[in-house]
């Protein structure tokens, strides 16, 4: 497995604090994955993605992308923000421009892309996030979900290696969400690696391929969803709950469940309990 970024060793308090919000963090971003770093309120991932794009510089240890140690000089910053996108948990903290249209092609401007390609690349990603319609619109007229897709379109747009996001779908309805998931999902089959913060168990277990537990400044696990979830105890006392339907998956009878491997998505566990008439009775159903 390669690592296109590594916290290594990391230590760092915020200036207002003397409390550490990172402490001695280890943790390592595998190429090419769906990833989904957990943990409770204040665990440090915001603080982590912070030290990602450079905004933060560790007090101690480092950060490396693809194993080279990051520079902190003002070009190669910007050039680290072109391959590691970031969008933050509130869309008013990123967009800044009075509509969607001006907000996305400033990205572009800011980072040298010629005119005469702004506004293709911009109409494009519009586009693709469904945002046309609402592209001269006020941005604050618009919804929270809809600037949240503005938020991510003007971070796409720039066609980041990495993909970062705080807390996507905190806030959006279910359609919401199912439609920003088969948006990431889209953009990772093209190749990038995409990183989403979430306190929601039952999404991490049923989207991410690969899986990181922070708590209190450090990473505590990593691994495969089945690999993290299958430890039952340490999740709960990280104060995190189990995906709701790997707790059912338990409650099926051993006997039924044999070598079958736990069901990621509602559909896959309906599939096993029709192939298992026996386990409808069991639930009573
Ligand atoms: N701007 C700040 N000034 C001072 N302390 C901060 C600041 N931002 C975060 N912290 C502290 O740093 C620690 C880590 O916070 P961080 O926001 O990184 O956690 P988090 O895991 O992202 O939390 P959440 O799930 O609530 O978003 C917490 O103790 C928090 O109080």
């Amino acid at each position: 497995m390669s690592f296109i970024l590594e916290a290594r060793d990391i230590n760092y308090s915020y200036p207002a604090t003397d409390a550490q919000a990172l402490r001695g963090l280890n943790l390592r971003i595998p190429s090419g994955k769906k990833i989904a770093l957990c943990g409770h309120n204040g665990s440090g991932k915001s603080t982590f993605f912070l030290h990602a794009i450079g905004i933060h510089r560790p007090a101690a240890g480092g950060m490396l992308w693809k194993g080279e140690p990051f520079s902190y000089r003002q070009d190669d910053l910007r050039t680290l923000r072109r391959q590691v996108g970031l969008v933050f948990q509130d869309p008013e903290q990123q967009l800044i421009l009075s509509t969607p249209y001006e907000d996305v092609s400033y990205g572009l401007r800011n980072a040298g892309v010629p005119e005469s390609d702004i506004s293709l690349r911009t109409a494009h990603i519009l586009a693709s996030m469904q945002l046309t319609s609402l592209a001269d619109k006020p941005i604050h007229h618009l919804s929270l979900g809809q600037k949240k897709r503005v938020a991510l379109a003007g971070v796409l747009v720039l066609a980041p290696e990495l993909l970062l996001l705080d807390e996507p779908t905190a806030y959006l309805d279910r359609a919401s969400e199912q439609q920003l998931l088969a948006e990431l999902d889209r953009i990772h089959a093209q190749g990038m690696t995409v990183v989403m913060a979430t306190h929601d168990m039952n999404l991490a277990y049923a989207w991410a391929d690969w899986v990181l537990v922070m708590d209190r400044g450090t990473c505590v696990m990593e691994g495969t969803p089945a690999e993290v979830f299958a430890q039952e105890e340490t999740i709960v006392s990280l104060g995190l709950e189990l995906p709701l339907l790997l707790d059912l998956w338990q409650a099926v009878p051993e006997r039924l469940r044999r070598d079958a491997a736990p069901p990621r998505t509602a559909e896959a566990f309906k599939r096993f309990l029709l192939e298992q008439r026996e386990a409808w009775e069991f639930l009573n159903i």
